[in-house]
């Protein structure tokens, strides 16, 4: 079942209908400008069996998938070996694999494209195509069955976006074509990164507003202005936290009761049985909302908390009549301005500098852009509920671990 979009007879695409009763997922991929005028783009075309089009070495590193075998394809067989040595080396040896094939030959198209793990993968049969407009044009259908969630043109509300991991994920999302409201206490910073963000994504898409989530009204109003903004919430990002053992109520107050204000004001505007659109609550706990750490109690309480408030409610029966989805992130370390800590915030600031020097040598400390990527990796992949993923250091990417329980916790996500 295809039909060719007006204009472009070329392109034969499936029928949307169908796509959804056989749980494969199309995409189609038009690059206009920087990518597709690239040289290499233009030398090596790319033909993969997944779900962009892009040549992987251009590629960010998130927007590769892992895992389940991504088949290349070049006409050009030295340059396909030398890309598949490069992926290899970063992504393992089972998870891509070149084969040289000239996709205008269909028959070595479908006998080659197969991924030796077998019945999990199908042959594809993907049109190639030159593209009036710039360089060549195609596109492959997907080898894998995900339900992948297109955030193009998704609102999106966010706590504490102003630096650090709220910063890279707004971002990510908003290079994911997302429209983003994030908020925080910090003014100077989250006005210079809305400067900085409505340049490169445009004034109507990335706004900020100040906005402490401990008071109850201004959080309320600062979700309400988002909802005007963009017409409606999609995805709500609850990510402002702080580490200070010496504040009892206000680390409660931010990690706990501000994250907990913020998920009841999302799941009301968004439940679908209520008159909302559905959307995605993401909260963002730490590697100390799954285990103990000696450093700071009171925070990982909090953190606990939050992964206990939050897989509660995954765990609800009625989430898919409600059309909510909800996710906890728990990062073990990420260089951001947390870090710097006094003596008062912590317990043994003397030793727990120690531990985070060797994290920092060992490079198990990853950058906040690195832990956006394995953000969006995660978002887009939306059959993900009551799997675990785990983002490999400085790789920017997950990976699916365990399933933890059929209808259990949505999804922790660990940077081990
Ligand atoms: N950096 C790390 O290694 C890890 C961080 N996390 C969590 O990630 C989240 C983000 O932290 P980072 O980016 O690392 O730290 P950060 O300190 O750079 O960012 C936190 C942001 O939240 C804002 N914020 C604090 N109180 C607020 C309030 N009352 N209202 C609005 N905004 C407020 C801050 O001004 C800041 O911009 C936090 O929840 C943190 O607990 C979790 C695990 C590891
Ligand atoms: C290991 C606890 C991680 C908690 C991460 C978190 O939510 C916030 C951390 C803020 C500052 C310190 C950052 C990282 C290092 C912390 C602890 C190192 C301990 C390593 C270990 O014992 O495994």
């Amino acid at each position: 079942a295809v039909f060719s979009p007006p204009g472009n007879p070329g392109l034969r695409l499936p029928h949307s209908v169908f796509a959804a009763a056989m749980h494969v997922s199309f995409t189609c991929v038009a690059p206009q400008s920087v990518d597709s005028l690239h040289p290499r783009w233009v030398e090596r075309p790319v033909n993969r069996g997944s779900c962009n089009c892009h040549p992987p070495a251009l590629l960010p590193r998130g927007h590769l998938h892992s895992g389940t075998g991504d088949v290349l394809c070049f006409v050009q067989q030295d340059r396909g070996k030398a890309t598949e040595a490069e992926l290899q080396k970063r992504y393992g040896s089972d998870d891509v694999i070149f084969r040289q094939c000239d996709v205008t030959d269909s028959k070595q198209l479908e006998v080659r494209v197969v991924s030796p793990q077998g019945p999990t993968h199908v042959a594809v049969r993907a049109l190639y195509h030159a593209h009036p407009l710039s360089a060549p044009f195609k596109y492959s259908s997907s080898l894998r069955a995900t339900n992948v969630m297109a955030l193009q043109g998704k609102g999106v509300f966010l706590t504490g976006g102003a630096r650090g991991i709220g910063r890279g994920m707004t971002e990510a999302l908003l290079s994911k074509g997302c429209r983003v409201l994030f908020c925080d206490v910090l003014v100077e910073a989250g006005k210079a990164t809305e400067a900085e963000l409505q340049k490169k994504y445009g004034a109507d898409n990335a706004i900020f507003r100040q906005c402490d989530v401990t008071d109850a009204e201004q959080l309320k109003e600062t979700f309400q202005a988002a909802v005007t903004q963009f017409g409606a919430v999609d995805i709500c990002v609850n990510n402002a936290g702080i580490l200070h053992e010496g504040m009892l109520d206000k680390v409660i107050d931010v990690n706990v009761t501000g994250l907990i204000r913020g998920s009841q004001l999302a799941l009301e505007h968004m439940r679908r049985d209520r008159g909302g659109r559905g959307g995605v609550i993401v909260n963002v706990s730490s590697i100390g909302g799954l285990a103990p750490f000696y450093y700071f109690p009171i925070y990982i309480a909090t953190k606990h908390a939050i992964v206990g408030y939050t897989t509660s409610w995954a765990k609800n029966p009625r989430n898919s009549e409600m059309g909510v989805k909800w996710r906890v992130i728990c990062p073990h370390s990420v260089k951001t301005d947390i870090l710097n800590l006094t003596d008062d915030q912590v317990v043994d600031l003397t030793d727990l500098r120690k531990h985070i020097q060797k994290l920092k040598e060992d490079k198990i400390m990853i950058e906040a852009s690195v832990f956006a990527e394995a953000f969006i990796q995660m978002m887009e992949d939306h059959d993900n509920d009551g799997v675990i993923f785990d983002v490999k250091t400085n790789e920017g990417r997950y990976r699916r671990r365990q399933i933890v329980d059929a209808d259990g916790v949505s999804n922790p996500f660990m940077c081990d």
